[in-house]
């Protein structure tokens, strides 16, 4: 850097390996006389002629950057080059082909708009405009900084690429340009500073989302926070989506003035529910309410949606079918337990429709989807949860078909959630407590789960039931009978508090969701001290009389 422009003095210096010379304004005639030249920094000067001295037999390594050069020549007679850097005013690229040993190759800062003869070369390192790279597959690093691109189309092969500069394009503006990337898998590093891109909405988040591999983004190493964010905002874990569901509705609802409910239990009682989930059409619909007509007196259904009423649908029997507004102000008033979006319908639950169910005594049966049941895992009520499931394909799109009344789209998308519940059952045993398969006798094998639930077979059965076995001691035998009736008074006899012994989670049901419907025993499971003290008339156990706060008392000073 010492503005030299006279360097002839190094003509006599024949074995010089290294030659530096950046910042000056040197002319290179004098390199003819140094045969044994390796490597050579020449940038930052003002030459003009390109390699114009004689080539130096074991010539490695040039740096022409910054230069005023704007022609190529042929290069054949500079065949040992590894590694060149040419960032000047090329418009074309040609002339390497005899480079044979070219690994490095940077073209930065150029308006080149063609490139010819790189394809035989084995280079693993370019920074050059992206048209003509769709063959270079052993590319890892590529810089193509202050050029003028748009678009990453033509990047879809390179997939050894792992660092990618394309700083100061300002040209590239939009995130879907990430796509052509997306799947370079070992892409680790990428750089789009001072491209208009970066002014888009939640930039960051997108582009950690579409590139999940990135460590490095705009010179930034990405954190384990960027990245769980970026999924949380861009495909949310159904936990996630019920844990904001649950914040949502139980902020709105502590906002408003706190209403008593005469007979929802609190959080140590819950209150028993039923309900029944999988995929859209599954039949779920159909066999809620076959169950809520059969068994009238222990359970009622009812939701709200913002979806119009099917044919021969009735408001208030089959949903209460409410306007978009209507459902909005009922969550900013802290209406609903949950809530989802499907389909673009609103459907939810509210309490106050919970509360008039169980003010007639009885229990909630209610169909949801999987988001719902995440949602309702996250409250105080304690369901029981049967799955229904399909388990051939062809059978159940015939079925959505059939129903005449989903698009091919919402068909689509109800298919591709089986494995959705599917999953779910296999990674959580004990998420469903019964799991139905197809709906061809579903609700046979509903009923006789629900009647298991709901102590009818031995009602029924009388002196034959199952558990009541010939070895069963007559204290056992007495025991048994005792705790049965006790279930029986609690379900048909408004008897809030008992409500919480009934479908009572416990340990049993864990294993159950494993296999098709074995919910048997789930009443005898139930101690008999526990039912006892739940209808004892000495025992307190009416909703508020033990309730405690959701939230844990503030400290004071705070
Ligand atoms: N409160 C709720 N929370 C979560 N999901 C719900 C709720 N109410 C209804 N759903 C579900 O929303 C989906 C769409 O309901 P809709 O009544 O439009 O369904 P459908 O097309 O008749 O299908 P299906 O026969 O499975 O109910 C269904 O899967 C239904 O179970």
């Amino acid at each position: 850097s010492h503005s030299l422009s006279d360097i002839s003095v190094l003509c006599s210096y024949v074995h010089l390996q290294k030659l530096e010379l950046p910042h000056n304004k040197i002319q290179l005639s004098c390199v003819s006389h140094m045969p044994y030249l390796v490597v050579l920094d020449a940038s930052y000067n003002e030459i003009s002629n390109f390699f114009e001295f004689q080539p130096p037999k074991n010539l490695k390594e040039v740096n022409f950057s910054h230069n005023r050069m704007t022609k190529m020549r042929d290069l054949s007679a500079y065949a040992s080059l590894t590694k060149l850097v040419l960032d000047n005013s090329f418009s074309e690229i040609s002339g390497l082909e005899q480079c044979c040993r070219l690994t490095h190759l940077s073209l930065a800062h150029n308006k080149i708009s063609r490139i010819s003869g790189l394809g035989g070369l084995p280079l693993t390192h370019i920074c050059l405009k992206i048209e003509g790279l769709e063959h270079l597959k052993s590319l890892q690093v590529l810089d193509l900084s202050q050029n003028r691109i748009t678009s990453l189309s033509g990047l879809e092969n390179l997939h050894l690429l792992g660092s990618l500069n394309l700083e100061k394009n300002l040209q590239v503006s939009e995130i879907q340009e990430c796509k052509h990337i997306h799947d370079l898998l070992l892409l680790r590093d990428l750089s789009l500073v001072e491209n208009p891109v970066q002014e888009q909405p939640d930039y960051k988040l997108a582009v950690i989302f579409l590139l999940q591999h990135l460590t490095v983004l705009d010179q930034e190493a990405v954190t384990v926070e960027e990245k769980v964010s970026s999924v949380n905002m861009y495909d949310p874990p159904m936990d996630v989506v019920a844990a904001r569901d649950h914040i949502t509705h139980l902020v709105y609802q502590l906002m408003q003035p706190q209403v008593l409910y005469e007979t929802l239990p609190s959080a140590d009682s819950p209150y028993p529910m039923l309900v029944l989930t999988g995929p859209r059409g599954c039949g779920k619909r159909e066999l809620t309410h076959r169950l809520c007509q059969e068994f009238n007196e222990y359970f009622a259904y009812i939701s709200h949606t913002t979806r119009g009423p099917y044919f021969g649908e009735e408001n208030g029997l089959d949903y209460h079918f409410v306007s978009e507004e209507a459902f909005q102000s009922m969550i900013h008033t802290g209406k609903f337990i949950q809530t989802i979006q499907y389909g673009g319908h609103s459907y939810g639950l509210t309490r106050d429709a919970v509360e008039d169910v169980a003010r007639e005594g009885l229990a909630c049966c209610v169909h949801m989807e999987l988001e719902g049941v995440f949602s309702l895992k996250k409250t105080y009520f304690e369901p029981r949860y049967i799955l229904l499931i399909p388990t051939q394909a062809e059978k159940y799109i015939g079925h959505l078909k059939a129903r005449g009344l989903y698009t091919q789209a919402q068909m689509d998308a109800a298919v591709s959630r089986i494995e959705l519940y599917a999953n779910t059952n296999r990674q959580r045993p004990g998420f469903f407590d019964n799991v139905i398969p197809d709906w061809e006798d579903a609700y046979k094998t509903l009923r006789q789960a629900v009647k298991e639930y709901l102590l009818l077979e031995e009602q029924e059965e009388g002196e034959n039931n199952n558990r009541a076995s010939p070895d069963n001691t007559s204290t056992e035998l007495a025991s048994i009978r005792r705790r049965e009736q006790l279930v029986r008074e609690a379900i048909v006899g408004k008897s809030p508090g008992v409500y919480s012994q009934l479908f009572k989670s416990d340990d049993s049901r864990a294993s159950s969701a494993l296999s098709v419907p074995s919910s048997a025993g789930a009443f005898s499971d139930l101690a008999a001290d526990q039912l006892a003290a739940a209808v004892s008339p000495c025992s307190d156990r009416r909703p508020g009389s033990n309730v405690k706060p959701i939230l844990p008392p503030i400290p004071t000073g705070r």
